[in-house]
């Protein structure tokens, strides 16, 4: 792995018809990472995946993509980068073996026995045209053609959208395998269980602005719960106390159990209820589902 960042986006804008798809988003991303891209529908993922492959010029901002900048060199870029959108993209009217040939005419770094096993691995019928595979079949075709391209940043949107469970488990394996072998990936996905399983790396994506990125396991870190256990009830006073003081935490309170998240001032929530003597206090490392609500859901309102 060499030093220099695979993705490198400073401060990216990209506008169409009067509306901000992108506004002002950096993210940078290494070699091997493999970084989801969270954020609700229309949150602007997809664009920012585009814009990392020249299909959209940054109207403001500095990307670079393996050292390429990709609105100037798109050909360079697509040689070494592969999409996949939602769905899969095909060309309607040819089979999977005549994708396989396209493939090893126009690719650069084709690998036909990478082709072969993904496609086994979809169960893929080869000669069936496809405008006649199924659903998942055409995402399992659009990935068989990307991995065997064996690009060094891969982009999926929405990968696992119409795989059944046993060929979402491959995907997850596939990727995993390819991230371990120095390759990049940046997918998006509205499955947290599943971003929890694979990625290193999450980027949150709120109202086209990039609000917060990182890695998985510094950012549930930073945004950690404490949880404090009293003798009795939860004493009303200390919970407002803990409300007045830290107004953006979550608060939760369950019989004797008070439950406090804030993003990066766990230091100052634990000093706090210590001084109230519960019997127990602990901290507890975060979840991606809170740190979603937090920072997507609540309009991000925990980093900000
Ligand atoms: N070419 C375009 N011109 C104008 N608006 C666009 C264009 N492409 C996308 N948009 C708008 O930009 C916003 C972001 O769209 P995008 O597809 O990037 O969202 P997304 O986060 O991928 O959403 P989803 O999770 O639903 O797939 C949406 O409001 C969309 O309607």
């Amino acid at each position: 792995m060499n030093g220099a960042p695979v993705v490198h986006a400073q401060s990216l804008t990209v506008r169409r018809g009067g509306h901000r798809l992108l506004d002002r988003c950096s993210l940078t991303l290494d070699s091997g990472s493999i970084c989801a891209l969270l954020g609700p529908n229309g949150a602007g993922k997809s664009s920012f995946l585009r814009t990392l492959l020249g299909l959209l010029c940054p109207d403001e901002g500095h990307l670079e993509v393996l050292g390429l900048v990709p609105a100037r060199v798109p050909q360079d870029v697509r040689a070494a980068v592969s999409l996949v959108p939602t769905g899969g993209l095909l060309l309607d009217g040819l089979t999977a073996a005549q994708h396989f040939q396209v493939g090893s005419r126009f690719e650069p770094r084709w690998a036909s026995s990478t082709a072969q096993r993904v496609a086994e691995l979809f169960d893929l019928p080869l000669n069936r045209v496809s405008r006649h595979l199924s659903t998942g079949q055409r995402v399992g075709l659009a990935l068989a053609y990307a991995f065997a391209s064996q690009p060094r940043l891969l982009l999926l949107d929405e990968p696992t959208n119409g795989l059944d469970h046993h060929h979402r488990e491959v995907l997850l394996s596939l990727v995993a395998a390819y991230a371990a072998d120095g390759g990049t990936v940046l997918f998006t996905s509205h499955v947290l269980s599943e971003v929890e399983a694979l990625a290193d790396t999450v980027a949150f994506m709120h109202a086209g602005h990039l609000a917060l990125s990182g890695t998985m396991h510094d950012l549930l870190r930073r945004y950690a719960t404490v949880q404090a256990i009293y003798d009795a009830q939860v004493p009303l006073v200390t919970a407002q106390w803990i409300r007045l003081q830290f107004p953006q935490a979550e608060v939760e309170i369950i019989g004797r159990v008070l439950r406090v998240s804030h993003y990066e001032r766990t230091d100052e929530i634990l000093d706090a209820l210590a001084a109230e003597q519960p019997v127990d206090l602990q901290v507890q490392a975060g979840t991606l589902t809170r740190l979603y609500g937090a920072v997507v859901e609540e309009g991000v309102r925990a980093v900000v």
